[in-house]
């Protein structure tokens, strides 16, 4: 099956009450995780990346494997999804190399540091909504500053993400702000802003409604009830993974990420898309540590990288059936909209 628009996928998932995880990738093994897990559940699925993963893997790379699992997997809906596009100029290379839907997130300037102001968010999104729809491609924008509630500060921990300090007003999305910044850009979804930030250390303990906002979701969802919300940081950041890493020779503090419970409750208040990629990175780095320490004189990477993408899978599978989106895949179909 060719990969489909976004905005197909979610209005899907809309009308059926459903969310849709968006797992990042940067090589193979991670894709055939993906759709290894969508074809046991059924799912239709988000494979996105980042640009730092454009770089790591290669456009031409990446777009070859892409093509690859849509003819290995034509029951399943596919998206392929640019994951922070900094700039317009990133998000028309994505689609110049078969991206089906481009973020761009213009809460941050072009050097991804810097938070935006309102107007340059507008203008930057408005110019992707206009050549993206033209190409029929959908976009994700993006309004407030991902960072912690707890700490005050935005989250430069994996190099992307806002530096230092940032307001309370930064940290949250506005519902009026977020309802006027979707009729001037068009966008297709929205993610906000409600205390989550990327990579593993989210929060101090398990998060209360003071550091994890889910009810600034619900008041969005009040005033936008047709727009599609897209939750980043997003991994729970399970514990047993934390063991599993710690256990074989690792060193992860003690961490809390956002609980499966809470992601449920805003696909109720229209949360669609679910950013996942830490638990992922996490699995398979247990998978890879566990096998080097039990077998030191192992040597052949497919030894260690067939269990890691087992756990990946896992993972993915987990996630799929939590948000929904399991047994979907062949619903879409039935709907003729793949
Ligand atoms: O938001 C993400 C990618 O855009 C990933 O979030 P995590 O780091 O919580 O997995
Ligand atoms: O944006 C966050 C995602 O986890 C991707 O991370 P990355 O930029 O290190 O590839
Ligand atoms: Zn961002
Ligand atoms: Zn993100």
């Amino acid at each position: 099956m060719a990969l489909i628009p976004l905005r197909v996928l979610l209005d899907h998932a809309a009308e059926n009450s459903y969310g849709v995880a968006a797992f990042n990738v940067n090589n193979m093994e991670q894709i055939q995780s993906i759709m290894e897990a969508a074809q046991e559940t059924d799912s239709p699925v988000i494979v996105q990346a980042s640009r730092g993963a454009r770089k790591y893997s290669q456009d031409n790379y990446l777009r070859h494997l892409m093509l690859a699992a849509s003819e290995l997997y034509p029951n399943i809906p596919i998206v392929m999804h640019q994951d922070h596009g900094n700039s317009p100029e990133t998000c028309m290379s994505a689609i110049e190399n078969g991206f089906t839907s481009v973020m761009m997130d213009g809460s941050l300037e072009a050097d991804g540091k810097t938070p935006a102001s309102y107007e340059y968010n507008v203008d930057v999104t408005k110019k992707v909504v206009e050549m993206a729809h033209a190409k029929n491609v959908s976009v994700e924008g993006e309004l407030g500053c991902l960072g912690s509630l707890e700490s005050g500060m935005g989250e430069a921990e994996d190099g992307h993400g806002a530096e230092g300090e940032l307001s309370h007003d930064q940290l949250l999305t506005d519902p009026e702000e977020a309802e006027r910044f979707v009729a001037e850009t068009g966008v297709d979804a929205l993610a906000v802003a409600i205390g989550t930030s990327h990579g593993a250390y989210k929060f101090t303990k398990a998060p209360t409604g003071d550091v994890l906002a889910m009810d600034r979701i619900e008041a969005i969802h009040k005033r936008l009830p047709n727009c599609h919300l897209v939750m980043h940081g997003s991994s729970s950041v399970p514990q047993e993974l934390q063991d599993i890493i710690n256990q074989y020779g690792g060193e992860i503090k003690q961490t809390y990420g956002v609980p499966v419970e809470e992601i449920q409750r805003g696909i109720k208040s229209g949360v669609r898309k679910i950013n996942v990629d830490t638990d992922n990175r996490m699995a398979i780095t247990g998978a890879i540590r566990k096998i080097l320490m039990e077998k030191p004189s192992e040597f052949d990477p497919r030894a260690y990288l067939t269990p890691a993408r087992e756990a990946m899978k896992k993972v993915c599978i987990d996630r799929m059936v939590a948000f929904g989106q399991a047994g979907q895949a062949s619903k879409m179909r039935a709907a003729n909209l793949v």
